[in-house]
């Protein structure tokens, strides 16, 4: 696994959004697997700047999101679809049918979960898999316990990530407790994973992921059994490793 240890959260976005630039001009259809939560905003930001300074398209490339709540339609404003439309797709000019997120309004939910398996499967996995992490290890929403051969499937979140995603929902009570979410095994299929970590909350997690075991508890932990995983940290989410780890 490489890590590339940054200074802060600024220079994190910055790393990520030059590797993913990189991949994007690489090549004349690209995969995509995109994340959402607080820590790739930077990212996205960063590649907009670049969309709007320089002028680098995103017509080639398609993408695949990591997962959506049950119960929201994709206009929603608190959906992950409206997230994406708002940091990315609509201001880099992705076409919106190259761009694929679970639909967690979907009637059948099992249908709808082995539909999006098949997509990916169909690509033979994405050329670059972009991921953030939970404060319990989580990555998508492979919650601690996930099986590491699970496909996309439908999740009950746990305390501690409803705690720690309540303050993206105005109203508590409309906060949903389930998701769709890739399967570990289907985000192992990537050719290529990079995992952002910004900020002292997510030191154990990085540590339990550098350090510890290779453990269904913590479900990062799978990324080591991958052979084209970096991680770009900020020295905050390192503190951990650093101390004890070395
Ligand atoms: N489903 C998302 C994950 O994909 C994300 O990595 C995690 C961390 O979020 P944040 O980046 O806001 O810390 O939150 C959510 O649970």
């Amino acid at each position: 696994m490489k890590i590339i240890e940054v200074a802060d959260y600024e220079e994190m976005s910055r790393v990520s959004a030059q590797i993913i630039l990189e991949k994007v001009k690489s090549k004349e259809r690209v995969t995509l697997g995109l994340a959402t939560g607080s820590t790739p905003l930077g990212t996205y930001k960063e590649l907009v700047r670049d969309h709007e300074e320089n002028g680098t398209r995103f017509d080639h490339v398609h993408t695949y999101n990591l997962d959506e709540y049950v119960g929201l339609t994709s206009s929603d404003p608190e959906s992950y679809h409206s997230y994406m439309c708002e940091h990315l797709f609509n201001r880099v000019s992705i076409p919106l049918d190259q761009t694929n997120i679970p639909n967690g309004s979907a009637e059948e939910l099992l249908q709808e979960c082995l539909r999006y398996d098949s997509l990916i499967e169909s690509i033979g996995g994405v050329d670059l898999q972009l991921l953030g992490i939970g404060q319990n290890g989580h990555i998508g929403f492979n919650e601690p316990g996930t099986s590491f051969s699970s496909k996309t499937h439908v999740v009950d979140l746990t305390p501690s990530t409803l705690e720690a995603n309540a303050e993206y929902f105005t109203d508590l009570s409309k906060q949903p407790t389930r998701a769709l979410t890739m399967g570990i095994s289907i985000i192992l299929q990537s050719k290529e994973i990079l995992l952002l970590a910004s900020g002292e909350k997510k030191q154990d997690a990085l540590f339990h992921l550098l350090r510890g075991e290779i453990t269904e508890t913590v479900p990062a932990s799978a990324l080591n059994m991958h052979g084209n995983v970096t991680i770009i940290a900020d020295s905050q989410a390192l503190k951990l490793v650093n101390s004890l780890g070395k």
